[in-house]
């Protein structure tokens, strides 16, 4: 081969692996590159190590049961994941129905969207997103409310991506990020106008705990809106094929233990709460949720490819491959559970803090 062959293959090899690795590799809502995937807060070399530290959780339930372990499981998880999160999904860690002819950002949009409206904020008012994640749905619901909305999230990595996406995105004005643990909350009492959570109370190893919580830092008459992840009234615990389905969505999702639809109200109403209205926004008409999890796996083995190739070369942390095929199964449980309809992420509930204790008009 001559000189120029060697050169023009060469070129071609070094821009397609560019082309494989930048281009494909991002998400739809570009926030992270597949050559800076890293283990969140934990440097490189504990990656693996950390990520063993998580599965010991799962192969020791009894640890589960102690409940102030969970926040720190929940950060390390979170850690491990919101890189991969970023590039593979966006800046929005939740699910949606689909819409049909609109796409996925779109539709996750309009999701959290509702959320905001559902809870009436209006321009200048002082908003809770608890478990913000990253605040895709913060910067969406601060940009379609004109409201000041502050987040909360146990992950300090994910504290600082949050707050350099709300200053480029030239949120930050509106948009507060605050770390802390949903569970015992820096906030005085009665000191926000609304407050919503979009699937993130999943992570809560006790519901009643962290709505009590909300109910003590929302202002009396103020409403509150949750996304929750539950098992629906279609799941059987004596079906092994359910039981099975359900444990593998927790032990991909860092959950304590998913909950049943029948209890997010009662909860709700044990701490206080007016439920003012109650529906599983998954249920038709709404498209699936899951079809999006579905289309993605040709995209998923392009990126088990990259992750493996990154970490290969030492740009990716090497537990980073263990964490993505984690993902790979937890996508895999979750749109079983989508399509046999036994588990949902959006069951929606609103409520309402009465106003004083006469004010206790229940739907
Ligand atoms: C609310 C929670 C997170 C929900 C979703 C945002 C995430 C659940 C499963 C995740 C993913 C699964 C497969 C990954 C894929 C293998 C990888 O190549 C790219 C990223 C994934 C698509 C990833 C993206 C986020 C999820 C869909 C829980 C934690 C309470
Ligand atoms: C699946 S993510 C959802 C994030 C965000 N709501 C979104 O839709 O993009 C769950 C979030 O809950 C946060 N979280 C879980 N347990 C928490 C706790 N005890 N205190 C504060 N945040 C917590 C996580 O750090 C993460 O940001």
């Amino acid at each position: 081969m001559d000189s120029l062959s060697l050169f023009c293959t060469g070129a071609l090899l070094a821009g397609g692996l560019y082309w494989f690795v930048c281009v494909l590799g991002p998400a739809e809502q570009k926030g992270k590159r597949a050559t800076d995937l890293s283990g969140g807060s934990i440097s490189a070399e504990k990656v693996q190590d950390n990520y063993k530290q998580y599965w010991s959780f799962f192969r020791r339930p009894k640890e589960i049961e102690k409940a102030e372990k969970v926040p720190d499981f929940v950060d390390t998880f979170y850690n491990l994941v919101t890189d991969i999160y970023e590039w593979g999904w966006g800046q929005s860690f939740h699910f949606s129905p689909s819409i049909p002819g609109k796409s996925h950002r779109d539709a996750t949009r309009l999701h959290e969207e509702m959320a905001v409206d559902l809870i009436q904020a209006k321009p200048g008012d002082r908003v809770l997103d608890v478990g913000c994640g990253v605040g895709g749905p913060m910067r969406a619901i601060a940009a379609h409310s004109r409201a000041n909305v502050v987040g909360i999230t146990i992950n300090e990595y994910q504290v600082n991506r949050a707050r350099l996406h709300n200053k480029k995105a030239g949120l930050d004005s509106l948009c507060e990020v605050v770390c802390g643990n949903f569970l015992s909350m820096p906030f005085p009492d009665n000191s926000f106008d609304g407050a919503y959570s979009i699937e993130a109370t999943c992570h809560a190893p006790k519901l009643e705990e962290v709505y009590a919580e909300i109910f003590r830092v929302l202002k009396p008459g103020a409403l509150y809106v949750s996304y929750e992840w539950v098992t629906t009234d279609k799941y059987r615990a004596d079906d092994p094929e359910h039981v099975e389905v359900i444990q593998g969505i927790e032990r991909g999702d860092a959950l304590p233990g998913l909950r049943s639809y029948s209890d997010i109200a009662e909860t709700a109403r044990k701490v206080g709460f007016v439920v003012v209205k109650e529906r599983d926004l998954a249920k038709p008409p709404a498209q699936p949720w899951w079809s999006r999890l579905k289309m993605g796996r040709i995209a998923y083995w392009r990126n088990h490819i990259v992750v493996t190739v990154l970490a290969a070369l030492g740009i990716a942390p090497k537990g980073t491959v263990d964490v993505h095929e984690m993902l790979f199964k937890t996508a895999d449980y979750l749109t079983r559970g989508g399509d046999s309809g036994i588990f949902s992420p959006m069951h929606m509930i609103l409520c309402r803090k009465p106003l004083d204790t006469d004010d206790h008009a229940q739907t």
